[in-house]
C-alpha cells in the first residue's frame, strides 16, 4: 500500500510533477527506461555457426530487408512466405535467382517474435567454405544489407528489450563455458535470474524515492501520513543488508566463471612439475633429477568434476645465486600470493622420522610456501606428499594412517606421480575444494558473476549510506542518494544505459551472435 492520505491525491501529485517533469520525469530518465537506442535501419547477416568445414552451417539475416532476401534466395513470391518458425527445404540461389548455390533449410521469424525482435531469417546449408562465401555473398548483393559487427545480433535483442544485459552476459557467458558448472551458472544467468534479483531490488527502490519525494513536496500541506519517511528507513535498511550479503559471496560465482587459480608450489624436486603433468596427462613441463629445473610458470586449463581450474606449476623455492631461478622464484610466490587454492607439494622421504616431527616439517614447508601470502590461509591448501612409491609398504602405511590423524594441518594427501597409487584420493579432495570455492551455481540465490556487478553493487550500497547521512538533515541530499543508488543498479541490467560498457560487453560476442 503507497501510504498516501488519499490515493486522489496522490494521482494528482503525480499529475502535477509530470507536468513539471520532476519526478516521474527523472525516474524514467535515468531507471525506467527501455534501453537506449533504436533499432537500426540496416539489414545484417553473418554465418552464426563455427568457422571451418562441418555438417551444417546456420547463416542468420536480421532486419527490415529479411523477407526480401528470403524471397529472392528461396525462390518464394510474396504470398508464398514459409510459415513463421517452421523449416522448409528449398533450392537456395544467388539474389536474382539464376543460379543455385545449395539445397538447405529456409526459417521465417516475422518480427516481433525473433531473437532480435526483428524481422529474420536462417539459412541451415552445408557446411563448406565454398557453399557459404556464395550465400554470404548473394546476401552482400540485397540491397540494404550488410555484414554483421561482433555481437550486433545480440545487442539488437538487448535493444528490442528481448534481454536484459545481465541476461546477454549470461549468454556470452553460456557460448564460453568449458565445464558443467559453468554452462548451469551461465544459463541461470541467461535465463534473467541474477536480472530479475536487481529489477527487485529498482522496484523497491523507486517506490523509496517516490516516497522521498512526495514527503519533500507535500509534507508541509500534511498531505503525508506520519511514517512515511520512517517506512523509506525501514525498506533502505533491509535493501542495503540484502545487499551487503550479496556482496559477501567471498567471488564465488567471478570464480566459477574465469576459473579457480590452483597453484601448485614447494621446494626443488618435490615433483611439482610432475604433479602438474599427472592432472593434465601430458608432458606440459620439464621434469628431471636438477634441482630448480623449472623457472618460468607452467599453466593449464583442467575440468575437475565440471569445475574449471587453472593450474599452474611453480619453480622450486629456494635461495639460488642464479638471477633467472631467483625471477623464478619471485613469480612463484606472486602466484601464491594470488591463488585461490595452494598445494603445497612435499618430498615424503623428509617424513621419515615419528608423527610429531613429520607435522614439525609439514608446517615449515608449509609456513615457507604460504609466507607469500599476505595473510597465510592454511584452509586454502591442501598438502601433497608425494613419492610414496618411494618407501616401504610399511612405512607408507604408517604414514598414511599418520597423516589421517593428525589435526591442525590442512587436509594431507599421500600420492605418487609415477605410480598414481593414491591420486583418486587426492583428486576428490581436489573436486570437494574447488566445489567450496565456486559454491553450487544452481541453489540458493544466484550470485554475481563479473567485477562490473560488483563495483556497481558496491556504488548503490554507498549511496544508500547517503541516503542514511543525509536523512535527518536534508531530504533533498538523501533523496540524491537513492537515485544515485538506482542508477547503480540500472548500470548493472542495462537500463541505464552507458555506452562504453555496452561496447566492452557486446564485443565480447563473436560474429554471428
Ligand atoms: N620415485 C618417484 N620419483 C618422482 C615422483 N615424482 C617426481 N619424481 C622425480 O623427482 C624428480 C623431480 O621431479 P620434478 O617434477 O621435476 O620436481 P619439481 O618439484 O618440479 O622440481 P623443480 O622444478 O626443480 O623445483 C624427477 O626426477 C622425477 O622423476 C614420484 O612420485 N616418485
Ligand atoms: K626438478
Ligand atoms: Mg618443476
Amino acid at each position: 500500500m503507497f501510504p498516501f492520505v488519499c490515493r486522489g491525491i496522490m494521482r494528482a501529485a503525480i499529475h502535477t510533477r509530470r507536468i513539471r517533469g520532476t519526478l516521474p520525469g527523472r525516474l524514467l530518465s535515468s531507471c525506467d527506461g527501455v534501453p537506449a537506442g533504436l533499432a537500426d535501419a540496416d539489414t545484417i547477416f553473418a554465418l552464426s555457426s563455427g568457422h571451418g568445414r562441418c555438417g551444417v552451417a546456420v547463416v542468420r539475416v536480421s532486419g527490415p530487408a529479411s523477407a526480401t532476401a528470403l524471397r529472392c534466395m528461396a525462390g518464394l513470391t510474396r504470398s508464398s512466405l514459409p510459415p513463421p518458425r517452421k523449416a522448409l527445404l528449398r533450392c537456395i540461389t544467388d539474389a536474382k535467382g539464376k543460379e543455385v548455390l545449395d539445397r538447405g533449410l529456409v526459417l521465417w521469424f516475422p518480427a516481433p517474435h525473433s531473437f532480435t525482435g526483428e524481422d529474420s531469417v536462417e539459412f541451415h546449408i552445408h557446411g563448406g567454405t565454398a557453399v557459404i562465401t556464395a550465400v554470404l555473398q548473394a546476401l552482400g548483393s540485397v540491397p540494404g544489407m550488410r555484414p554483421a559487427e561482433a555481437g550486433e545480433f545480440t545487442r539488437r535483442a538487448f535493444q528490442a528489450g528481448k534481454l536484459g544485459l545481465t541476461e546477454v552476459e549470461g549468454l556470452g557467458d553460456l557460448i564460453h563455458a568449458e565445464t558443467e558448472a559453468q554452462r548451469r551458472q551461465a544459463l541461470r544467468q541467461m535465463s534473467g535470474d541474477l536480472g530479475r534479483l536487481y529489477q527487485n531490488w529498482s522496484h523497491k527502490l523507486k517506490r523509496c524515492l517516490a516516497h522521498v519525494e512526495a514527503f519533500i513536496d507535500f509534507s508541509e500541506d500534511e498531505l503525508i501520513e506520519d511514517g512515511v519517511l520512517n517506512q523509506v528507513d525501514t525498506s533502505v535498511c533491509h535493501l542495503q543488508a540484502e545487499m551487503e550479503r550479496h556482496l559477501k559471496d567471498e567471488r564465488k560465482g567471478e570464480r566459477l566463471r574465469s576459473g579457480v587459480q590452483v597453484v601448485i608450489a614447494g621446494a626443488t624436486n618435490a615433483g611439482k612439475s610432475s604433479l602438474l603433468n599427472t592432472l593434465c596427462q601430458r608432458p606440459a613441463a620439464i621434469v628431471s633429477p636438477m634441482a630448480g629445473t623449472t623457472r618460468d610458470i607452467v599453466e593449464t586449463a583442467l575440468d575437475i568434476g565440471g569445475f574449471p581450474v587453472l593450474l599452474s606449476d611453480t619453480a622450486g623455492l629456494r635461495d639460488s645465486p642464479d638471477v633467472v631461478e631467483r625471477e623464478g622464484v619471485r613469480r612463484a610466490r606472486e602466484r601464491v600470493e594470488q591463488a585461490d587454492l595452494t598445494l603445497v607439494v612435499v618430498d615424503c622421504a623428509h617424513l621419515l622420522t615419528d608423527a610429531q616431527q613429520a607435522v614439525d616439517v609439514l608446517q615449515t614447508h608449509l609456513m615457507c610456501v604460504l609466507s607469500s601470502q599476505e595473510q597465510p590461509e592454511t584452509d586454502r591448501c591442501l598438502l601433497v606428499l608425494n613419492k610414496s612409491d618411494l618407501l616401504p609398504e610399511c612405512e607408507r602405511q604408517k604414514l598414511d594412517r599418520e597423516m589421517r590423524r593428525v589435526s591442525g594441518l590442512p587436509p594431507v594427501c599421500l600420492i605418487s606421480c609415477h605410480t598414481n597409487d593414491g591420486l583418486q584420493d587426492f583428486l576428490t579432495v581436489l573436486h570437494s575444494s574447488v566445489k567450496t570455492l565456486c559454491g553450487d551455481p544452481l541453489s540458493g540465490a544466484p550470485t554475481l558473476t563479473q567485477a562490473r556487478h560488483r563495483a556497481h553493487l558496491q556504488q548503490c550500497v554507498a549511496a544508500l549510506a547517503q541516503y542514511k547521512r543525509h536523512r535527518d538533515t536534508d531530504l533533498a541530499l538523501a533523496a540524491e542518494g537513492v537515485r544515485l543508488a538506482l542508477t547503480s543498479l540500472g548500470r548493472i541490467t542495462g537500463r541505464v544505459a552507458a555506452e562504453e560498457i555496452l561496447d566492452i560487453i557486446f564485443k565480447d560476442f563473436c560474429i554471428g551472435k
